[in-house]
């Protein structure tokens, strides 16, 4: 089996490139959904989050996004702290998933944080899924109904790709010029050839 990473910044399009490969059959892993059920779930998590930000996290057993998403983007550190809270056990719960899927002969996760949360070294390939920072910032403007200054601090809480590109074995341009499907395929043929 091979495991692929799927990762990009906020609004590169990796949830694009994920569906495709999910329509291709190839099981991925959805790292942010998962982290959002283990964050309500996990009596690990919910203690250190409670520790760290005390009982107001959670309001009536719901994840209080406002608040934890105030802390999380505010500095780097604080990004730092909720990561090493909620990744390693979102790691662990991946690994399990791909115990489940052994007979598939590729499987993925997509993750905004790959490479920040330490999840390259739980897969064979990483693939970035590039756009310009100005693109980016447009289509998270307009899909989440945000503001520039919102997606700023979260742009400004991921590694840069300028960083990502020395580190990833693929990449998926997705800019809106070139079309995405081609290199998707082109990439799975690549990856077939290593099985
Ligand atoms: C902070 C939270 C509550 C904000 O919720 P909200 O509905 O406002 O935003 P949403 O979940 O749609 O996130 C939008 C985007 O922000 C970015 N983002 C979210 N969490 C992080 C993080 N820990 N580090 C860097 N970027 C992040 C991602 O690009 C994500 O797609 C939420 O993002 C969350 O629970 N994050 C922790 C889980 C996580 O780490 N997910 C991303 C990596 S898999
Ligand atoms: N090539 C494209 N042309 C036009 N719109 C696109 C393109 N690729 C993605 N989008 C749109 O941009 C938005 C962001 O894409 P997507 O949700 O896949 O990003 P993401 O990388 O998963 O971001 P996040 O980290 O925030 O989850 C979506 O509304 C999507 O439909």
């Amino acid at each position: 089996m091979i495991k692929i990473g799927i990762t990009g910044g906020i609004g590169s399009g990796k949830s694009v490139v994920s569906r495709i490969l999910q329509v291709l059959d190839i099981p991925i892993y959805i790292a942010d959904d998962e982290a959002k059920k283990l964050m309500v779930s996990d009596p690990h998590i919910k203690k250190s989050l409670i520790a760290l930000l005390g009982n107001q996290v959670y309001l009536d057993g719901q994840l209080n996004k406002k608040l934890l998403a105030n802390y999380l983007f505010a500095k780097p550190e604080h990004t730092k702290e909720i990561n090493d809270i909620v990744h390693p056990r979102v790691k662990e719960d991946f690994l399990t998933w791909c115990e489940k899927n052994q007979e598939c002969p590729i499987v993925g996760i997509e993750s905004a944080i790959l490479f920040e949360a330490g999840f390259k070294n739980a897969v064979d390939y990483s693939i970035l899924v590039y756009a310009s920072e100005e693109v980016r910032l447009e289509r998270a403007i307009k899909r989440d109904k945000s503001t520039a200054e919102l997606i700023a601090k979260r742009i400004a809480a991921q590694t840069p790709d300028r960083e990502k590109l020395l580190l990833t074995d693929f990449l998926v341009y997705n800019d809106g010029n070139i079309a995405i499907l081609p290199q998707v395929l082109f990439l799975l043929q690549e990856l077939k050839k290593t099985i």
